[in-house]
């Protein structure tokens, strides 16, 4: 519980608030009768955020990722990361923040996101290395990092399911003479264009026949209750890093 009063209640800063997914998740805490306790963007307090704050949500950019870790441990604040483009060296940071608070990071706070991760997982792990793993996923034209964090996490998850590690198997961006599909990869397409909000599809191919896994988000709404729903999940919870399908009970 919270110096707020109840846990639906609960104050949640919002790092990133000016962008897409910021004003969405400031709709959102609204209509799930929470309080905004502020937000900030580009040159902002986060340290000044996080002392108003029961709860930092972080949908804004790779490169303020370290900061942001520093400002919650030195508050005691418990994070949800949903930035994507993350590399090896921000998971360390995570990991090692999460020693100190509790922290939640994913590539997609949505429901049908985090079920359809499951699905991947269970379909791979049944489907024998005959059949090709490939991943498309589409974007508006603004999204500035691919692959997408939905389409690794889902590619993470068939990479679960089959027993291997992804950066050993995956197949990124292929051109020109690029030679026949190397057995046993996972391969990534990403399109941009329009106002997409996020499609993802995970296909499994074999000799005649192909099985599809789907998801699109129709408008950020979904992320952005996703999120909220993980910011109030966080709260009083002991220092570790958690996962979406511990939040939705999935
Ligand atoms: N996990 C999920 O479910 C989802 C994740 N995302 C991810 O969330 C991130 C944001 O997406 P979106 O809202 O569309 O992007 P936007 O570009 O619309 O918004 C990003 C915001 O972050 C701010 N920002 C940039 N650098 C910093 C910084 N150092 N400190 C604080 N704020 C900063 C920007 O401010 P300024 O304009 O001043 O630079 C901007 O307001 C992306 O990584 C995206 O992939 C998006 C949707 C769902
Ligand atoms: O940038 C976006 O818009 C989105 N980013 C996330 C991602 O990289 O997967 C989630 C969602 O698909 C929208």
């Amino acid at each position: 519980m919270t110096s707020s009063g109840t846990s639906s209640g609960i104050r949640i800063g919002i790092i990133g608030s000016a962008g897409r997914m910021g004003q969405a998740i400031a709709a959102a805490i609204a209509e799930a009768g929470a309080t905004l306790a502020g937000g900030i963007d580009k040159d902002g307090d986060v340290a000044a955020l996080a002392a108003h704050s029961d709860v930092l949500v972080d949908f804004s950019s790779p490169a303020a990722l370290e900061g942001n870790l520093d400002a919650a441990v030195a508050a005691g604040v418990p994070v949800v990361i949903g930035t994507t483009g993350l590399e090896e060296r921000h998971h360390f940071l995570i990991d090692h923040a999460a020693e100190r608070i509790a922290i939640l990071q994913t590539g997609n706070t949505s429901l049908g996101v985090t079920l359809l991760a499951h699905l991947v997982r269970e379909a791979a792990s049944r489907l024998a290395e005959d059949w090709d793993i490939e991943i498309v996923e589409t974007h508006h034209r603004m999204k500035v990092d691919a692959p997408s964090g939905t389409a690794l996490l889902l590619g993470e998850a068939a990479a679960a399911g089959r027993g291997i590690g992804l950066d050993e198997h995956s197949e990124r961006g292929r051109d020109g003479i690029t030679g026949k599909r190397e057995h046993g990869t996972i391969g990534f397409a990403s399109l941009r264009g329009g106002s997409v909000a996020g499609d993802h599809s995970v296909m499994f191919l074999s000799d005649g026949e192909r099985v599809t896994l789907s998801h699109m988000a129709e408008n950020r709404s979904i992320f952005a209750k996703g999120a909220v729903r993980a910011c109030q999940w966080l709260v009083g919870k002991p220092a570790r890093r958690y996962t979406m399908p511990e939040v939705l009970d999935l």
